[in-house]
């Protein structure tokens, strides 16, 4: 199968430019030269979700295969499209990220499809690496600069505790991690213990970051920590409710879109030790 590669230094730390990666309408702009339109389906990309895509009145899938914080993965699928995937994988460098780029399509047979492969399919897939790349730059720099989120994982007894959301409209009722923004002058662990305080009436200990950073709107991005409850029975102080989750209760929860991307992470976090 025909495959174009294309590797670019992106000046940002890796777990910027993953989470530039993780935004979906970035997927959708790398396409839009191949006259592919695809509808992002919500702001984040995760494993597993398949979004639509269409060119001109022909409708496919573009199929998430990984989504997380070492790059992402997609192939077209269930479409009269030729076979297209798309691997975008990250590598820490001096000043930055190796953005590792490739895409590999299906070639038509004979001469004249190779011909037509030659010219076309090279010149788009290169389109698509070139814009790819713009994006994930453009981005990045965007994130590089945003303001944290900072979220709680609290487990206890092999279950996660989640928050209902009361506002704003559009995502009332959802489920999240409690937390909030990090203020001036606080680190990100010091922000989990207020908001925790704030949110639950309890203390915790916070530890290693779980799962990738999440970018949330232009300017913010979502990152949770495992926390361990240390004093106090958690209460729906801030909150419509709160609830523990179980490993095999994850994936059902309506969850905040952004915090879909976390469940691999949050599925691990759950995993009974052997
Ligand atoms: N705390 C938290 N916020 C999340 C999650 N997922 C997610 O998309 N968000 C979004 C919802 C909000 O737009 C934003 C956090 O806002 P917030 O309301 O919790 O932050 P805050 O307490 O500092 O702000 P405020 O509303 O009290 O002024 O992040 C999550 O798992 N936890």
């Amino acid at each position: 199968m025909p495959q174009l590669r294309a590797t670019t230094l992106v000046p940002a730390p890796p777990r910027t430019v993953a989470a530039a990666l993780l935004d979906a309408r970035l997927l959708a702009r790398s396409v839009r030269g191949l006259g592919v339109r695809v509808d992002p389906g919500g702001p984040v990309l995760h494993a597993g979700a398949e979004l639509t895509g269409s060119v001109g009145p022909v409708r496919g899938g573009l199929l998430i295969t990984r989504a997380d914080g070492t790059g992402v993965s997609a192939t077209l699928v269930n479409g009269p499209l030729p076979k297209l995937a798309l691997v975008t994988d990250l590598a820490p460098a001096e000043g930055g990220t190796l953005v590792a780029d490739s895409v590999e399509w299906t070639s038509p047979g004979g001469p004249l499809g190779r011909l037509a492969d030659a010219v076309v399919g090279r010149g788009l897939a290169l389109k698509v690496l070139r814009a790819r790349v713009r994006a994930v730059a453009e981005r990045s720099g965007q994130l590089a600069v945003a303001k944290v989120v900072v979220g709680a994982a609290v487990v206890r007894d092999g279950l996660l505790l989640a928050q209902q959301r009361g506002y704003p409209q559009d995502v009332a009722g959802g489920w999240e991690l409690p937390g909030g923004r990090v203020e001036p002058g606080e680190d990100d662990h010091t922000a989990v213990v207020r908001e925790c305080e704030e949110e639950l009436g309890v203390t915790v200990a916070p530890g290693d970051q779980v799962g990738p950073d999440i970018p949330l709107r232009v300017d913010h991005l979502l990152r949770v920590y495992r926390a361990d409850l240390t004093r106090g029975e958690p209460r729906a102080l801030d909150h419509p409710a709160v609830r523990w989750v179980s490993r095999a209760e994850l994936d059902g929860l309506d969850w905040l879109p952004a915090d879909r991307a976390l469940l691999p992470a949050l599925h691990a976090l759950l995993q009974p030790p052997h």
